[in-house]
């Protein structure tokens, strides 16, 4: 297991910005458009009679509030052949998936993974009972995928999350402004919303980090100073938390468990149970675990995804995950400027400027020359 430095390779990705590609399941959900009545229809209007499409056009027929309808729900855990779905009500029901969504799937993991929006049958009293058992019968297209791969194949580990976190703290663990670069490239190469935490502010000087602050929140990334000891920039934390799925990402020691805890008492206690659980194996799961949060919204536990690699980035791409560069990129005189030893680069000279900070060039330059080790 871990003893054994396995390097495992964790990336995200946003199916969205890819083209298809085949045997590649969500995209093939994604392209079906299972996500409501009319595209249903509009499928169907197609004439296309593959067994997937069949069963979405039968599900026009059978939404929630009829009777023997269907009910959605979110997946909150695979375990073997099982899926845990989580129904708004908060009762948890243990589901198989129906057979003709299995067929489609292209080997022998689980089709269904943590944080799709799926439909459960609910006739009869299939739901009632101490153990409520159901089956699903549709999985929602999905949104910001959180991928692993290993050995070139890639296992998708959380569907349709939102948010990074980014946790860093001011001191102890000292803060180190490079690493935020790393991981808000990273957070945009899985088309997932950062989100920058400065925890410990207790310990620091918050007049100092006005300008760190400030260079954040003008390129769009919401940045909080925060305390999970005093309680500062708790409820903005709450705040950015609710509606939406999260993972918490940073360094040991920096202080994420005490912000969710902060955020919601007792939170912490059940993601660091996940995480035990999953490290001793006793889960034959690869996958992660969601979370609820009582004021809504989800987080995230997923083992091994806290320390995240900008892997299987190719220097070309960085410039990419830098959004504030966009606007100078495409004025270089070069299609294919690298922004680094070209003439008549807009990038540089916006930097000249100061109308890009010299910190975040100083960092593109980093991963620029660092993604390909
Ligand atoms: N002074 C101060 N200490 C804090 C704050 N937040 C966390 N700590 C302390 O920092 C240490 C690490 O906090 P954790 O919440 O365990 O950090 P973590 O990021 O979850 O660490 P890992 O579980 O190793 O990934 C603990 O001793 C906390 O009490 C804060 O805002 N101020
Ligand atoms: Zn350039």
């Amino acid at each position: 297991m871990a003893s054994k430095k396995k390097k495992v390779r964790v990336e995200m990705r946003r199916n969205l910005s890819k083209p298809p590609r085949e045997n590649d399941v969500t995209r093939q959900f994604q392209d079906n458009g299972a996500h409501d009545v009319a595209n249903t229809e509009r499928v169907r209007a197609k004439g296309d009679a593959s067994r997937h499409r069949t069963i979405m056009a039968e599900d026009a027929a059978a939404m929630p509030g009829t009777e023997g309808g269907w009910v959605r729900g979110r997946v909150v855990r695979v375990h073997g052949l099982y899926s845990y779905v989580e129904l708004d009500d908060g009762r948890t029901v243990r589901c198989t998936v129906r057979r003709v969504l299995k067929s489609l799937q292209v080997d022998e993991r689980s089709i269904v993974t943590t944080g799709d929006w799926v439909w459960v049958a609910a006739g009869g009293d299939a739901l009632r009972g101490a153990e409520p058992e159901g089956v699903i019968e549709r999985i929602d297209p999905r949104h910001g995928v959180l991928t692993r791969s290993s050995r070139r194949r890639e296992h998708v580990l959380v569907a349709n999350v939102d948010q990074l976190v980014i946790v860093m703290s001011l001191v102890q663990p000292e803060l180190k402004v490079h690493l935020i670069d790393r991981y808000i490239a990273s957070a945009e190469k899985g088309g997932l919303k950062p989100v920058l935490v400065l925890n410990k502010i207790d310990l620091a000087d918050p007049v100092a980090l006005q300008p760190l602050v400030g260079a954040y929140s003008q390129i769009g990334i919401p940045t909080i100073l925060a305390s999970a000891q005093t309680g500062v920039g708790v409820a903005r934390l709450r705040a950015m938390l609710k509606d939406r799925a999260t993972v918490f990402s940073g360094q040991s020691g920096v202080g994420k468990s005490s912000l969710l805890n902060a955020a919601e008492p007792g939170l912490s206690l059940r993601v660091s149970e996940v995480s035990d659980v999953n490290q001793k194996g006793k889960h034959t799961t690869t996958t992660a675990e969601l979370i609820r949060l009582s004021f809504g919204g989800w987080v995230v536990d997923t083992p091994g995804v806290r320390q995240l690699q900008l892997w299987d980035t190719r220097p070309e791409e960085v410039e990419g995950y830098f959004s504030e560069l966009r606007p100078f990129i495409a004025l270089c005189r070069f299609p294919d400027c690298t922004h680094t030893h070209e003439s008549d680069c807009r990038v540089k000279d916006a930097v000249r400027r100061k109308l890009v900070s010299g910190r975040r060039y100083y960092s593109y330059l980093g991963l620029f020359n660092g993604v390909e080790e």
